[in-house]
């Protein structure tokens, strides 16, 4: 057989079993052959180490190495001796509490939690409750008042980004509750959620597991949960006039990507590809919106939306920020605190025709974009990006379009702003009236803009909130980061891995 040097650290490993050495099958010169009898009878006992082994852009794979023993007892200090390290891994789940979406995608959640998931958690020593959804919100309103989660090490949500909602929803509402916090309330400081949350991607665009990981791929994502990986994710809370909507984590977009969601919504048939369609469709219909934007820059913290250096793994700037961050919280809550209470910072006010108004809290990085809407957002450091696009020719939009795929900044164009913020509000330019059905406003309005605009062809004056791929049903929004609510099974986008090799000059 061949014969190799192998180091895996310790964090790395996911399991280790002894092994048959009849069964095995080595590699010799690219070819598979059974053991030698020799070697057979000199190494009759095995053990096989698994472990994480890094291939392309950011995918994990389950690596294996078999280690021959000519004793049966030394194979077992060994094996023992691994699983002692093992054990003491704290960080790493054994119980989880796992939520599949038979419908997101191109409804295969069911078939890939089977085929790619299944058996390396059987691997891991990692027992599962598994609930596949019978209807939308089921996952929501399960973790919001049925399951045990003392149970649990985790919860994992085998979708898109709307299960993913759907199981943060569950979980930080019920983390509310039982701390006796209002959600209602938009100024009032949510308590963290504990338990970790694992995204296995199986959705339309997965951009929350691709940009917290730095790729949609099953089986990286259910190593990371392996492991025992952890990072912090900032969340979004809107509100509406003291009302309490939905939360955010990746893109809260209205005009472009709302409108884009509401058509495609219609097209579910078409699986992923209904957002191409969409994403053409609206593209050409080129609508515009009126309102104004008020926000509170950002300006005490580390970075920036236009700094070319990311967030990655261990990121700096979002422990910094998220250390600042905590502390303004303790100052505001003695009295007499030294910092600047939160609404005496000073508000921005943008006014005018946009075609989309994007908040990302994330780079909301994804196949179809790479680089994302926001490249230079931070996964952790309670602030969000608004990158407001005002009304400008097609021509124009997709170029700025286009640079989501390419080298060039997106940000660079007379007709784009992007600022980076703790808090923002949107009032549309023709106000939804409270005591009214939104529908019935539309109508209104409607009827009121065609009659100033007899030639427009406009189906609504307002646009919706595209809220991470769910619809929001008012324009007028209200919207607070909180920093750090959130934990993943994730650790950020890794840097690929630099070797020096030293060629030192030597005499022999
Ligand atoms: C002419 C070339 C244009 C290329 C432009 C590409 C720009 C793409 C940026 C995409 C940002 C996506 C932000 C992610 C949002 C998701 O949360 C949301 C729901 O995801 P899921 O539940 O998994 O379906 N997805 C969308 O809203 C789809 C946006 C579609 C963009 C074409
Ligand atoms: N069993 C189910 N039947 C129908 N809808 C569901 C079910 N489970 C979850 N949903 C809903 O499906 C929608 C899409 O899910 P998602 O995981 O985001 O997939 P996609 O990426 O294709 O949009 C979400 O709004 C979610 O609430
Ligand atoms: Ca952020």
């Amino acid at each position: 057989g061949s014969f190799g040097s192998h180091c895996v650290p310790v964090s790395e490993i996911i399991a280790v079993q002894e092994t048959e050495v009849d069964n095995i099958q080595t590699k010799d010169e690219g070819k598979w052959q059974k053991m030698s009898q020799k070697t057979v009878e000199t190494y009759p006992y095995a053990f096989t180490v698994f472990y994480v082994e890094r291939a392309r852009q950011h995918r994990w794979r389950c690596g294996n190495v078999t280690f021959f023993c000519s004793d049966g007892l030394l194979r077992q200090q060994w094996v023992q001796a691994i699983k002692e390290q093992l054990s003491l891994q704290t960080c790493r789940p054994k119980h989880l509490l796992v939520y599949i979406n038979p419908y997101g995608g191109k409804q295969q959640g069911k078939q890939i939690y089977e085929q790619k998931v299944v058996q390396l958690f059987t691997l891991a020593s990692i027992s599962t409750d598994v609930i596949v959804t019978e209807r939308a919100n089921h996952a929501r309103d399960h973790l919001k008042t049925e399951a045990d989660l003392k149970k649990y090490d985790g919860i994992v949500c085998v979708g898109g980004d709307g299960m993913f909602s759907e199981v943060i929803h569950g979980l930080i509402s019920r983390t509310q509750t039982d701390s006796g916090v209002d959600q209602n309330c938009a100024h009032e400081k949510l308590v963290q959620c504990n338990l970790r949350v694992g995204i296995i991607p199986a959705g339309s665009t997965d951009c929350i597991c691709y940009a917290t990981i730095g790729i949609n791929d099953p089986v990286t994502s259910a190593l990371h949960i392996i492991v025992g990986d952890s990072q912090a994710l900032d969340v979004c809370s809107v509100h509406h006039n003291d009302t309490f909507l939905k939360y955010s984590v990746s893109l809260l977009g209205y005009g472009f990507y709302g409108d884009i969601l509401a058509d495609s919504e219609k097209k579910r048939w078409m699986g992923p590809a209904r957002y191409d369609f969409s994403g053409i469709k609206t593209f050409l219909s080129h609508h515009y919106y009126e309102g104004t934007v008020s926000f509170q820059p950002a300006t005490d913290i580390l970075g920036n939306p236009r700094d070319k250096t990311k967030c990655r793994s261990g990121c700096y700037v979002c422990q910094h920020n998220g250390q600042l961050f905590s502390e303004e919280i303790r100052d505001e809550s003695v009295e007499g605190g030294v910092s600047e209470n939160e609404d005496e910072r000073e508000w921005k006010v943008v006014k005018g025709k946009f075609l989309a108004i994007n908040a990302a809290s994330m780079s909301c990085a994804c196949p179809r974009s790479p680089k994302g809407l926001s490249p230079a957002a931070h996964l952790a450091d309670g602030t969000t990006d608004i990158i407001l696009v005002r009304k400008c020719s097609r021509l124009n939009f997709l170029r700025h379009l286009l640079r989501h795929t390419s080298k060039d900044d997106q940000f660079d164009l007379t007709f784009i702003e992007v600022h980076r913020v703790r808090k923002f509000k949107f009032t549309p330019k023709y106000c939804e009236s409270e005591d009214t059905d939104v529908k019935d406003v539309r109508k209104k309005l409607f009827s009121q803009i065609c009659r100033d605009h007899p030639a427009c062809s406009c189906t609504s004056v307002n646009s919706n909130w595209n809220c991470d791929g769910e619809i929001l049903d008012h324009a007028a929004v209200e919207v607070g980061v909180h920093c750090q609510l959130i934990k993943l099974f994730a650790r950020g986008i890794e840097e690929p891995m630099l070797y020096l090799a030293l060629v030192l000059p030597c005499k022999l």
